[in-house]
């Protein structure tokens, strides 16, 4: 049987900081030795918070070093909104975190935002996204999908993640890297996401979801799948998906959880 994804509960945020910290540094050493840099994609939402959370604590070793000049950063879903408005995740990305890095040269990651110019134009905003990926991917995977290192994921309260929302069509889409949404139902509605088969397609997937919030979702996720997005990529990932939660997050959710090791 397909091993499942991996549930990895943390009593609180705080806790929960350190070890996803040592994923992802353990995802960027992979990618690395693999092509030299490490080409994730992150979400807007909570997530980057927690992450800053992460990245930006002090090292514990020698080893423990986030390689931030070998990073490519990629957004895995963005509002068509300029990159400083409030809804921007590529701006609430800068704020939590890339504004918080040393500004002198040593910390300096290559960020890959959507092309503002296209915001009035969801299609083409997407296609300038998707070419952006093709630049980035080609000659390494030539290239049916592209292979990020990591997927940096939240879980909306209703099931989605990137932009892909429950029961929508695009759920169902196969030849797109990224995809173009014009009646996203959280706001605002124009949006661009990568596509499912994106996401599934990643070496490793980590979603981080925390509070109380989350958990009726948590447990329709976990327990009975029912199509919802987040489901949809435990199922295409298995065990190459991983979730960081809180205890809060997943109470009352059966589903086994596992001590988290690396
Ligand atoms: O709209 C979005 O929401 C999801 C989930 O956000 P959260 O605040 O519930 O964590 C986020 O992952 C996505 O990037 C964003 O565009």
């Amino acid at each position: 049987m397909a091993k499942q994804a991996n549930l990895y509960p943390f009593p609180t945020v705080e806790a929960l900081a350190p070890a996803l910290r040592a994923y992802v540094i353990t995802c960027q050493e992979a990618g690395i030795q693999r092509h030299g840099v490490f080409k994730v994609a992150v979400s807007g939402g909570s997530l980057p918070k927690t992450l800053a959370q992460a990245l930006l604590a002090a090292p514990t070793s020698e080893t423990d070093v986030v390689k931030w000049n070998q990073w490519e950063i990629f957004f895995a879903d963005e509002r068509a909104v300029p990159l400083d408005h409030a809804d921007s995740n590529y701006g609430l990305l800068k704020t939590e975190l890339l504004d918080k890095l040393p500004q002198d040269g040593s910390a300096a990651p290559t960020v890959h935002p959507v092309d503002v110019e296209a915001l009035d134009d969801a299609q083409e905003l997407a296609d300038r996204y998707e070419q952006t990926l093709v630049k980035s991917f080609a000659g390494r995977d030539s290239v049916r999908l592209p292979i990020f290192d990591l997927l940096l994921l939240g879980c909306g309260p209703d099931g989605h993640t990137c932009s892909l929302f429950p029961g929508h069509e695009l759920l169902r889409e196969t030849s797109a890297w990224v995809a173009p949404i014009e009646d996203s139902p959280k706001p605002p509605p124009r949006r661009v996401t990568l596509t499912l088969p994106v996401v599934t397609h990643a070496v490793r997937v980590a979603f981080v979801a925390t509070g109380g919030g989350k958990k009726e979702v948590m447990k329709e996720i976990f327990e009975e799948g029912n199509g919802l997005p987040c489901a949809l990529v435990n199922e295409g990932c298995g065990e190459r998906c991983s979730w960081f939660v809180d205890n809060a997050a997943v109470e009352g959710v059966s589903y086994p959880r596992r001590p988290f090791n690396l």
